[in-house]
């Protein structure tokens, strides 16, 4: 199901990327597109709008294109969730399973304020893998999560529901279901 037919037929779909059965569903061609970009933000911004964000979160590399231009709309300040060992100061870490293994990563410990309101934004949510780990660090330094929002959900494999059962208010603009 799609909630905005016109940012869908944007996403460029690439069967066997990476591997065998994976569908990649590609938002260079929705970046790169003025108005698909333009539109893109506006409506991850827009629920959020009244909601007195202090911090937009956003997860390396994807949700940084995204998450810098929705800080910047909501007059947030923005911080990088980043991959292990690319922060320079003090961190604190939450590893995540991929489908093969885990990875990890890593926010500064300084960069949320006790109480602040965070809005965590990424390009996509699958196995809310790395959604979750970015919760975790938020929470771990004090911050008040307000929402969770990316620009595509693909539901079959289980994130969103999982985020929403611990109790986070989720988001999207695209679903693509049947992966
Ligand atoms: O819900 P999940 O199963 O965790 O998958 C979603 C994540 O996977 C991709 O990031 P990835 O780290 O693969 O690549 P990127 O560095 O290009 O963002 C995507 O951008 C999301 O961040
Ligand atoms: N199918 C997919 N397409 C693009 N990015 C992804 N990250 C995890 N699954 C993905
Ligand atoms: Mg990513």
């Amino acid at each position: 199901m799609s909630q905005n037919p016109s940012l869908r037929e944007r996403v460029r779909s690439i069967p066997d990327y990476p591997k065998p059965g994976i569908i990649f569903r590609d938002i260079t061609t929705l970046l790169q597109d003025p108005a698909g970009f333009r539109e893109t933000v506006d409506l991850l911004v827009a629920p959020f709008e009244a909601s007195a964000v202090d911090k937009v979160v956003g997860v390396e590399a994807r949700g940084f294109i995204i998450g810098g231009a929705v800080a910047h709309q909501l007059h947030a300040g923005f911080v990088p969730a980043r991959k292990m060992g690319k922060l320079p100061w003090e961190t604190v870490s939450a590893e995540y399973d991929l489908e093969y293994g885990t990875d990890a990563i890593q926010i500064h410990t300084d960069c949320i304020a006790r109480g602040e309101r965070v809005l965590l934004v990424d390009d996509l949510i699958a196995t809310g893998g790395s959604a979750g780990a970015a919760l975790d660090l938020i929470e771990q330094v004090g911050g008040s999560v307000v929402g969770c929002s990316f620009v595509i959900d693909l539901p079959d494999l289980g994130g969103s529901a999982q985020l929403r059962e611990r109790g986070y208010a989720v988001s999207s603009l695209i679903e693509f279901e049947g992966d």
